[in-house]
C-alpha cells in the first residue's frame, strides 16, 4: 500500500480567501496570486498538479480473493472491481431500496463527484467554459448536478438538455441552474464545431442503462464529440471530454466495439467502474460516488480504492506519464518591495509565518536544518520550529544524533522554510547553542506521552535491527509508564537555538525574476542595525 497524498492547493486558496489577516493584502491583486504551470506537460495534464499532489491509490477490498454468488461476474483488474450492466442496476436498486437512499441524494453526490474530479485535473483558470450534455435518465441528472457545482467552483457552465424528464427532481435541477443564469442551449443552437466555444465537454448522455444504438438527437450529439478528434488535428487546443460513468454510445460491458466511438480524456466511474471502463485508455480515470456502505461492498465483493481524506473522488488507474524536465511552476505573486518590509527581520518573519498559518499550510513550522561537521560535508533534514523570539529559532532533537554531532563540531547552521502555495522561501543562518535544561524539560513534558516515550526509545541516527525492536521497547515503556506520572526526559534530548546573522526573504515571481531581500547586521554609530539589500534572483 502506498501512502495517500492529497491535493491541498485548492484548500489553501479557499482558506486564504477566507483568512481575515490576508484578505486586505491579497485583495490589492485579485486572482493573480496563483501558480500556474508555464509549460503544459501534455494536452491532458496542463493545469494538473505535479505527481506529489496526485492522490495515490490505496485499494480497499472487502474480502479479497473470495468469490461469492454475485462476485463471479464482478471482475477484478489490478485489484479494482468492474460491474456488469445487471450488477450496476442491482446495486442501484439496493441502495435506493433496502438501504434507504433516495435518487436525489445519490445523484447529488454523483454530480458532486464529477465536478470535483474535473476540478482536480482541469483548473477553471485554464478550462473555464463547460458544456454539459445531458441525457434523459439519471446520467443526465448527474450532468445537471455537476454543472451547478462547477458553477460554484468558478467555471462557466452551459447546458444542453434536449430530452427533459418531467419529474420534480429534474425540473428542480433545471430551476436551480436557471436561477444561476446558466444558459440552456438547444441542439440547434450548438455550433457545428464545439472546439471553439468550450474547454470542457461533460458527456452525461447515457449511463449504465444504455442499450442499442443511440437515437436522435443523441446520435448527432455523440457524433459532435467524435468529430472533435478531427478538429484537434488542425486546432492547437481542443476541448477535453469528460464522460460520466459510461462514455456515451459505448456498450456498457464491451466498450467501444467498433472503435469509432467517443474517446474521452476523463472518465468518472460512479460507485464502481462498469466493464466497459477496462477499455478506457484516456489519461484520467476517477471514481466517484462516495456513498457505498460496507454491506454493499461486501455483498458484491467490491474491491475499490480508498478515497483520500474528505475527497469526493479518487484517481484510479495510472496517473498520466509526467516529463520531469517539463515540471515547473510559474510563480505569480504580489510584488515584494523594500519599502514594504519590516525593519526588523524577526517581525518580517512573524508576518510571513502568520500568512502561512492563515493559508492553512501543512506544518508551516517545518524547516530544513543544514549542518556541517568538521569534515565540511553538509547534511540537511527537516525539523519543527518550536519557538521564535529575539533569542532565536528553537527546535528539539536528540543530542546524540548526526545533527547534534555536527553542531558540536561546527556550531553554525542554516534553516530553510518553504511555503508552497504562497510562493515563499525564507533562509535563516546563524550560530547555534543548546537551550537551557529547564527549557527542554518544560517542552519535553508538553509533548504527547507517546512522543515522550518515542524519544526515550529512539537512539536517533543509530542503526536498528528492525522496526519490531523499537515497537517492543515502546510497548515495555508504555506499560512501565501506564500510570499517570512524569516520564523522565532523557538527558540526551533537548533543544537548540539558532541566533540569526543573516535572513533572506524570497517571493516567487514570473519569468524567474523573483524578489529576494537579504538582511544582514551592520554597525552604524556603534549601533547594530539590519541592512536590507535586494539580491538578483
Ligand atoms: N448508484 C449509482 O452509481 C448512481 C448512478 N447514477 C447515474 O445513473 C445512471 C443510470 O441511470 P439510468 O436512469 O438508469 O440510465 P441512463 O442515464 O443510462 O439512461 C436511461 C435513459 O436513456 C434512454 N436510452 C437508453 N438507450 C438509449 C438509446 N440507445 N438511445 C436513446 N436513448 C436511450 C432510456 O430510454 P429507453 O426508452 O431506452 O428506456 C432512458 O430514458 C448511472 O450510469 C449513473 O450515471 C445516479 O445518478 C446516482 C446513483
Ligand atoms: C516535517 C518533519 C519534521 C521533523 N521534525 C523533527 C524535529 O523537530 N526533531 C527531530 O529530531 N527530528 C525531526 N524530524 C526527523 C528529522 O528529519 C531526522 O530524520 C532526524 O532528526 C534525524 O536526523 P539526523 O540523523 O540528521 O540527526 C522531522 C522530520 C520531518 C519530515
Ligand atoms: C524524531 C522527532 N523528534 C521531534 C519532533 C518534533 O516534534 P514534536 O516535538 O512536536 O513531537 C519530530 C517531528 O516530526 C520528530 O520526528
Ligand atoms: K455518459
Amino acid at each position: 500500500m502506498r501512502r495517500v497524498l492529497c491535493n491541498s492547493r485548492k484548500m489553501i486558496w479557499s482558506l486564504l480567501a477566507q483568512a481575515p489577516v490576508s484578505l486586505a493584502y491579497y485583495k490589492s491583486s485579485p486572482s493573480i496570486y496563483k501558480t500556474k504551470p508555464s509549460t503544459p506537460l501534455n494536452r491532458f495534464s496542463s493545469g494538473f498538479l505535479a505527481p506529489i499532489s496526485t492522490p495515490a491509490i490505496r485499494v480497499f477490498c472487502s474480502k479479497p480473493g473470495k468469490v461469492g454468488s454475485m462476485a463471479s461476474s464482478v471482475l477484478n483488474q489490478g485489484s479494482i472491481s468492474y460491474l456488469t450492466q445487471r450488477e450496476a442496476a442491482e446495486v442501484d436498486e439496493t441502495l435506493m431500496g433496502p438501504l434507504g437512499f433516495s435518487v436525489d441524494q445519490l445523484m447529488e453526490l454523483a454530480g458532486l463527484s464529477v465536478a470535483t474530479s474535473i476540478a482536480e485535473v482541469y483548473k477553471p483558470s485554464e478550462y473555464n467554459r463547460v458544456l454539459a450534455i445531458c441525457g434523459p435518465g439519471n446520467n443526465g441528472g448527474d450532468g445537471l448536478v455537476a454543472a451547478r457545482h462547477l458553477y460554484h467552483f468558478g467555471y462557466k457552465p452551459f447546458v444542453c438538455y434536449p430530452k427533459r424528464t418531467q419529474k420534480p427532481l429534474y425540473s428542480g435541477l433545471v430551476t436551480q441552474l436557471e436561477s444561476l443564469s446558466i444558459p440552456f442551449l438547444s441542439v440547434d443552437e450548438l455550433p457545428v464545431d464545439l472546439s471553439k466555444d468550450f474547454d470542457i465537454l461533460v458527456d452525461a448522455m447515457f449511463g449504465f442503462s444504455f442499450h442499442g444504438a443511440p437515437r436522435p438527437p443523441f446520435d448527432e450529439l455523440i457524433q459532435k464529440l467524435i468529430n472533435l478528434h478531427n478538429y484537434e488535428q488542425v486546432q492547437q487546443k481542443s476541448p477535453v471530454i469528460v464522460s460520466v460513468d459510461i462514455p456515451s454510445g459505448w456498450h456498457v460491458e464491451e466498450g467501444d466495439v467498433g472503435g469509432e466511438g467517443i474517446k474521452p480524456d476523463m472518465l468518472v466511474s460512479l460507485t464502481a467502474p462498469k466493464l466497459c471502463a477496462k477499455k478506457f485508455s484516456g489519461p484520467h480515470h476517477f471514481l466517484g460516488g462516495r456513498f457505498v456502505p460496507p454491506t454493499i461492498a461486501e455483498k458484491y465483493k467490491l474491491c475499490l480504492p480508498q478515497y483520500p481524506g474528505t475527497s469526493m473522488c479518487v484517481r484510479i488507474g495510472k496517473p498520466p506519464q509526467i516529463d520531469i524536465s517539463a515540471l515547473r511552476e510559474n510563480y505569480i505573486s504580489p510584488e515584494f518591495r523594500e519599502e514594504q518590509v519590516e525593519v526588523d527581520p524577526l517581525d518580517q518573519f512573524r508576518k510571513w509565518f502568520d500568512d502561512a498559518v492563515a493559508a492553512n499550510l501543512k506544518e508551516p513550522n517545518a524547516m530544513a536544518l543544514s549542518t556541517t561537521g568538521k569534515d565540511g560535508k553538509p547534511s540537511s533534514r527537516m525539523v519543527l520550529l518550536k519557538g521564535v523570539d529575539k533569542g532565536g529559532f528553537v527546535w528539539y532533537t536528540n543530542y546524540e544524533s548526526q545533527k547534534a554531532r555536527e553542531l558540536s563540531e561546527n556550531p553554525h547552521a542554516a534553516l530553510l522554510f518553504y511555503w508552497d502555495g504562497l510562493n515563499r522561501q525564507v533562509r535563516v543562518e546563524g550560530s547555534v547553542q543548546k537551550v537551557s535544561e529547564e527549557e527542554s524539560e518544560q517542552y519535553f513534558h508538553s509533548r504527547p506521552r507517546g512522543s515522550q516515550i518515542g524519544a526515550i526509545v529512539s537512539k536517533q541516527s543509530t542503526v536498528v535491527p528492525g522496526r519490531h525492536v523499537l515497537h517492543q521497547q515502546y510497548k515495555e515503556l508504555e506499560e512501565k509508564y501506564s500510570k499517570e506520572g512524569l516520564i523522565p526526559k532523557p538527558k540526551h534530548w533537548g533543544g537548540y537555538r539558532l541566533l540569526p546573522n543573516r535572513y533572506e526573504f524570497w517571493q516567487g515571481q514570473t519569468s524567474r525574476l523573483h524578489d529576494r531581500l537579504e538582511y544582514s547586521p551592520q554597525e552604524i554609530d556603534g549601533k547594530l542595525v539590519w541592512k536590507i539589500v535586494r539580491l538578483a534572483p
